[in-house]
């Protein structure tokens, strides 16, 4: 079959790829975007976008249930239908992308519904449903595979009826039960989200914590929370096999414990199938669980690589950033490399956990000189006055030696909006000293990074 010529394709339509192949058309190359599923990837119709709605929505049904301790007394009656409608219409159009298509194609883009894999270099091979297409891009070829949901090694598992990301999103109704397997963001803002609609909710999670990429204080405070909450968790807990027999899911754990539930979400961790994407083709790794890239994302001669894949922090403002770098790359302009020494992250569990840089204990792996500073929220005269629901502490990681921050978090009410401060400070290197000096707005949130900073100097 012959080739078609082509100066770009983009493999993959996450927020990453999307924005890359839409900015490369409007710059004038003939791209071909290539995705199998929905234009936009994993976090408008699957992930960042519907779980917040999720999150927003049990939000004010946690806020209402602080009414009798504020402002006299609330009556909470949980309704799904509003959540799942604003979803199904709002967020997702039904899981339809035609308005994304149309945008891409209206920036000059060719877009092909299929599965692609590189086959030589420079040579991109499409499986669509009316048979493969071949395409030789004499530019670049743009990856942006994101990542699919993995399964744990559970004995019985696959034959289950059980739930993703992807199912869970697009529920019409609350589950009576749910496990959860892991404890990470994803398994963390579904259980909260489900139990406040009064689901009964268990996490289990294979680690001595939750939320175990962050400090630990923010993974005791959201188990403290759960705890409060009636979500149990099941820490350092394993399930060996899964039964379901037709309503109700069994998860036999080591020791003989048993739990059981109507639901089943696993959420423990990500990855790419790199054999599948072909990378082998251009040199790359098929087994490696990323695709290793340089400062302007490229990953191999004639190959740029974006978003979750390239392993430097699965989230769509990552992906984004990255796509804008590699564009430049592509079109010969030049920029900045990549620099991740700042990369905020939030997880929208309430309190919400935002973080940004190096945690403690990565700064100490480092061989930094570390201080760090504590302080409470709550002990905050915003905290104090906020009383129900400000449960909650910044930390800051300091390099002691150049007197600048390399890591802080911001848990707490509007955790992830604090967090842009202290991402300031990270990104900026600004010194502690000068930190101490600024003007912090009475009474905000925000003011208990002055006593976090105070904790620091002690
Ligand atoms: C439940 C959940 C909640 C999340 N919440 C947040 C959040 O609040 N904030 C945040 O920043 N991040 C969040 N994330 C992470 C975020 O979704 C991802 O980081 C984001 O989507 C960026 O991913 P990406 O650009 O690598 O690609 P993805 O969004 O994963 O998209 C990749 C696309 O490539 C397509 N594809 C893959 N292989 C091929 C192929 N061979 N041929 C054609 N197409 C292919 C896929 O179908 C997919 O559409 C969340 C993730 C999950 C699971
Ligand atoms: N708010 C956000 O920005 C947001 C929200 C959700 C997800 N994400 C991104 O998506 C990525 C994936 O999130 P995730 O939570 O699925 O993955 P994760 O890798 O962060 O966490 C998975 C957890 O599952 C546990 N686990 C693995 N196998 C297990 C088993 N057999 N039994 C019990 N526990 C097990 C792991 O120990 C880990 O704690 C994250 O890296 C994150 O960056 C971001």
């Amino acid at each position: 079959m012959p080739a078609e010529a082509v100066d770009v394709v983009v493999i993959g339509m996450g927020p990453g790829g999307e924005h890359a192949a839409a900015r490369l058309a409007e710059a004038g190359l003939d791209v071909v975007g290539v995705e199998a599923r929905l234009v936009g990837g994993e976090c408008p119709y699957w992930a960042c976008v519907p779980t917040k709605m999720m999150v927003r929505a049990s939000e004010a049904l946690a806020e209402a249930r602080r009414v009798d301790d504020l402002a006299g007394r609330a009556e909470v009656s949980p309704s799904w239908t509003p959540v799942a409608t604003r979803i199904r219409e709002e967020a997702t159009t039904d899981w339809d992308d035609a308005a994304a298509v149309e945008r891409f194609e209206k920036s000059g883009g060719r877009f092909v519904r299929g599965r692609a894999r590189l086959t030589a270099p420079g040579e991109v091979t499409v499986t669509t449903d009316d048979g493969e297409r071949v395409f030789a891009a004499a530019r670049a070829v743009v990856l942006n595979p994101g990542t699919e949901p993995t399964l744990p090694p559970i004995e019985g598992l696959e034959s289950t009826p059980y739930w993703t990301n992807r199912e869970a999103v697009a529920v019409a109704e609350v589950p009576d039960s749910l496990i959860v397997i892991g404890g990470g963001p994803v398994g963390c803002e579904f259980a909260q989200v489900f139990a406040r609609f009064s689901a009964e909710v268990t996490v289990l999670e294979a680690g001595s914590r939750l939320l175990a990429a962050d400090e630990p204080e923010a993974g005791d405070l959201i188990a403290e929370t759960f705890a409060d909450e009636g979500v149990a968790v099941h820490t350092d807990a394993r399930a060996e096999r899964v039964e379901f027999d037709g309503e109700t899911f069994t998860l036999h754990l080591g020791g003989g414990q048993r739990l059981t539930a109507a639901h089943l979400l696993v959420a423990a961790g990500r990855g790419t199938d790199l054999e599948a994407l072909g990378v082998g083709a251009v040199g790359l790794d098929t087994a490696a669980r990323t695709v290793d890239v340089d400062e302007h994302m490229r990953a191999a001669e004639g190959v740029w690589a974006i978003g979750d894949v390239t392993g430097h922090g699965a989230f769509t403002h990552v992906s984004m950033y990255q796509a804008g770098i590699a564009v430049a790359d592509i079109l010969g302009q030049d920029g900045p490399g990549a620099d991740y020494r700042a990369v905020p992250r939030v997880t929208f569990t309430e309190p919400e956990v935002g973080a940004v840089g190096l945690t403690e204990e990565q700064a100490r792996d480092r061989g930094l000189t570390v201080r760090t500073g504590q302080a409470q929220v709550s002990s905050s005269a915003r905290g104090w006055i906020h009383g129900a629901g400000s449960a909650g502490f910044v930390k800051l990681v300091e390099d002691a030696d150049r007197g600048v921050l390399v890591g802080a978090t911001a848990a707490g009410p509007s955790g992830g909006e604090i967090l842009g401060v202290l991402a300031v400070a990270v990104h900026g290197e600004v010194p502690t000293a000068q930190l101490r000096d600024m003007i912090y707005a009475y009474p905000t949130f925000h003011r208990t990074i002055e006593d976090a900073l105070r904790d620091l100097a002690a």
